[in-house]
């Protein structure tokens, strides 16, 4: 059972203003939100192209709160010194290997710079992918839409692999963050979160409201039992 405080929200600047990113981080930093969640998109991993290290050193400038990159992009190897100058705090790369084929050897480059790593897995992508690298994990994604777009509809299909992760982290004596990306709002968070999930990523459920505060006290709510 979840206690107020103990998940973190991740507002996903990919459903802000992209006019107007700087005033849209901190209001979402003013609103309550734990990380700023920033995708970067490539156009061959995913369909969609967004951000560059340019931008998330401008993220850098507009915010002390950790930045959460997602990295869906294929070889994410010859980025990741680049975006970690830039001022990432968190890099997370997806797990498939047509992303990358050096899995282990991209995460250990990611703490060897001194940054939390973490792993993505697409809704049809199994854990057996990250079984041999669990502990270099930081931070675990588990994507609940196909990556590329915002405002897509949850996946609850991706629920009971989230449970599986949970209980195989427990066995293992590990404690990563375990995220939940794509269609949470109040009415999908619970489940994420009762499934094990301690990281909230919501883009447009936050973005298109017009209180970004009250949008993540409310996401936060909704993951309490009530008595
Ligand atoms: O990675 C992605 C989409 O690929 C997500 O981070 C989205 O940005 C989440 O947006 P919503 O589903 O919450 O609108």
């Amino acid at each position: 059972m979840q206690q107020q405080g103990d998940v973190l929200i991740a507002p996903s600047i990919l459903s802000a203003d992209f006019g107007h990113l700087a005033d849209e981080i901190q209001a979402v930093e003013r609103g309550g939100a734990d990380w700023i969640h920033v995708d970067v998109m490539d156009g061959r991993f995913v369909p969609n192209i967004t951000f560059g290290p340019a931008l998330v050193e401008a993220a850098r400038r507009a915010t002390e709160l950790p930045l959460n990159l997602h990295l869906m992009i294929v070889e994410p190897e010859r980025l990741i010194d680049d975006f970690a100058k830039a001022g990432a705090d968190h890099l997370v790369i997806q797990a498939e290997p047509s992303a990358t084929i050096h899995l282990h050897r991209v995460l250990s480059r990611i703490r060897d710079l001194g940054k939390s790593a973490g792993v993505a897995l697409n809704p049809g992508s199994s854990l057996a992918l990250i079984e041999e690298v669990l502990h270099l994990c930081d931070n675990i994604i588990v994507m609940t839409v196909n990556p590329g777009f915002g405002g897509q509809a949850f996946l609850p299909e991706t629920l009971p692999k989230l449970s599986r992760l949970r209980h195989m982290c427990r066995e293992r004596g590990l404690t990563p963050r375990i995220t939940v990306d794509g269609g949470i709002t109040t009415k999908t968070a619970r489940a994420a979160v009762e499934a094990g999930a301690d990281v909230l990523v919501a883009g447009s459920s936050i973005f298109a409201t017009k209180d970004y505060g009250r949008a993540i006290r409310d996401i936060r709510a909704s993951t309490l039992v009530s008595a």
